[in-house]
């Protein structure tokens, strides 16, 4: 059974990506075989239910497969987290250890009883707005759903119906200008028009270790845990700002222990998924961890189209689909990179006073389209990665499989896939006639590696610049 969960796993790990593989496949549990049923656990219901649709089928043909044997794959809920994970009780279970600092947290201190936070509830509406810091403008409205960020969006909204009671701390993390501070201020605006009188708080992290050292300064910790601990719900923008921090940190951790224990909502974006954020306390990470992590993806092509149809028609401006397609086929990065294009394509258009074409968007965006366009060849690449770690460019073809070859090698055809339009079987036929599979573990790999390793993603940095110009 052991045997075949591993074989199982590394077969999906090549073939989703490294984010899918660590939020979906990694906390699985495969529990016992037994007469042609598998039982496999998976940590909560969302992800149950999630697996269930996207990957059942997939197992079920690996079991089989593997058995020898038609095989039905159950999945159920880890008997480890069957039971409520955390007591219904405001104290935090007897092995979550002191708590100290945290205050009069009971769950009885919500807004309406809570004389030691009256100063949001009894003032206007735009007031508390501007308190929470959430801005409005970042609704689920205007948020476009796409493969990409589905899943974020589909816990977002969950909580956003139940905050404090389904997934605590809701975690996101993803590249930059991914939707990932949009989706928790659509949370925040959901939320405070469903009740009116939660105490809400929206928060970049380099504010908070700011609001840290400035209440150190003033000796005013009382306050500011205060009004940290009495929050209904956190949203704590770019966590990953926290690493080396440890004052910031300490006190976050009393912040969320309180939070958690009164079941009040935390939600949290970082640029990278928990045990990845460098400087980080071990017992952050671990509490950012038991509720839910999902991660927002770059987006694919189709969304791509879609926000900036959706972006345009915001500005009152039509766009033709063959213009958005134009677009969003040359700006691949983020959504925020769409947005800068889009504004550059009407400002020239309005000052040109020009209807807006293809050549016209060529023309608005000559520069960021250079950049993208500029020729990047896979032999280039392998010319580049080869003097970067002193190998010979034609070990890049060979067979040859020492790990000093192997790696470079990996790392040419990972920056081929990323820097250049070519397919995976074109990148395999210029790298010795290599097999697509090849190609993909190799990128796989690297992508995976890149995040864990802060050395590999300061080599492809520096290559990545190196070949950019
Ligand atoms: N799915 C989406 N639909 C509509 N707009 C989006 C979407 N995703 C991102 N945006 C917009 O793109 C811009 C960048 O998004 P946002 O600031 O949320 O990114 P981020 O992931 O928090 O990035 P960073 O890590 O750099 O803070 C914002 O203006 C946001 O409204």
């Amino acid at each position: 059974m052991e045997n075949f969960w591993q074989t199982c796993s590394a077969q999906l790990e090549l073939e989703l990506t490294p984010q899918q593989f660590s939020a979906w496949i990694k906390p699985l549990v495969a529990l016992d075989y037994e007469d042609g049923k598998l039982r496999i656990a998976a940590p909560n219901r969302f992800k149950l239910d999630w697996v269930k649709s996207q990957f059942a089928n997939r197992i079920t043909a690996l079991a089989s497969q593997y058995w020898e044997a038609p095989t039905e794959v159950q999945f159920v809920l880890d008997p480890r987290n069957a039971l409520p994970k955390k007591p219904v009780a405001p104290h935090p279970a007897p092995n979550d250890g002191p708590m100290p600092g945290t205050i009069n947290n009971g769950p009885g201190n919500g807004p309406a009883d809570n004389p030691a936070a009256p100063e949001m509830f009894n003032i206007g509406n735009s007031p508390r707005r501007e308190q929470s810091r959430v801005n409005t403008d970042l609704t689920f409205d205007s948020f476009v759903t796409g493969k990409a960020n589905q899943l974020a969006r589909a816990a977002a909204i969950q909580v956003a119906n139940n905050p404090g009671v389904s997934y605590n701390p809701l975690f996101f993390y993803g590249g930059v200008g991914l939707g990932k501070t949009h989706l928790i201020h659509a949370i925040g605006n959901q939320v405070m028009a469903d009740q009116p009188g939660a105490k809400i708080r929206y928060i970049h992290a380099e504010q908070y270790v700011r609001d840290v050292v400035t209440a150190y300064q003033r000796k005013g910790f009382d306050d500011f845990k205060h009004y940290y601990h009495s929050l209904d719900m956190l949203l704590i923008d770019d966590i990953q700002f926290f690493g080396g921090k440890s004052r910031t940190q300490e006190e976050f951790f009393y912040a969320f222990e309180a939070l958690i224990a009164a079941k009040k909502q935390i939600i949290i974006t970082s640029d990278t998924y928990p045990k990845e954020i460098t400087g980080m306390d071990d017992r952050l990470i671990s509490r950012f961890d038991s509720g839910l992590t999902v991660a927002i993806e770059p987006p694919e092509l189709e969304m791509r189209v879609a926000i900036l149809l959706k972006k345009a028609q915001s500005e009152g401006v039509t766009f033709s689909d063959d213009v958005a397609f134009f677009v969003a086929k040359h700006l691949r990065s983020n959504v925020r990179e769409l947005e800068g294009a889009l504004r550059k394509i009407l400002a020239y258009s309005r000052f040109h006073g020009k209807d807006i074409t293809i050549d016209v968007v060529k023309e608005a965006l000559k520069d960021l389209l250079s950049v993208q366009n500029r020729q990047i060849s896979v032999e280039n690449i392998q010319k580049t990665v080869a003097d970067f770690f002193s190998i010979k460019v034609a070990d890049m073809y060979s067979k040859r499989r020492p790990a000093n070859i192997a790696r470079p090698r990996q790392i040419a055809m990972y920056l081929a896939k990323e820097l250049t339009q070519k397919s995976l079987p074109e990148i395999g036929e210029l790298f010795g006639g290599r097999d697509h599979t090849t190609v993909l573990h190799a990128v796989r790999k690297i992508a995976l590696d890149r995040t864990k390793n802060a050395e590999c993603n300061h080599e492809l940095h520096v290559l990545e610049q190196t070949l950019k110009g």
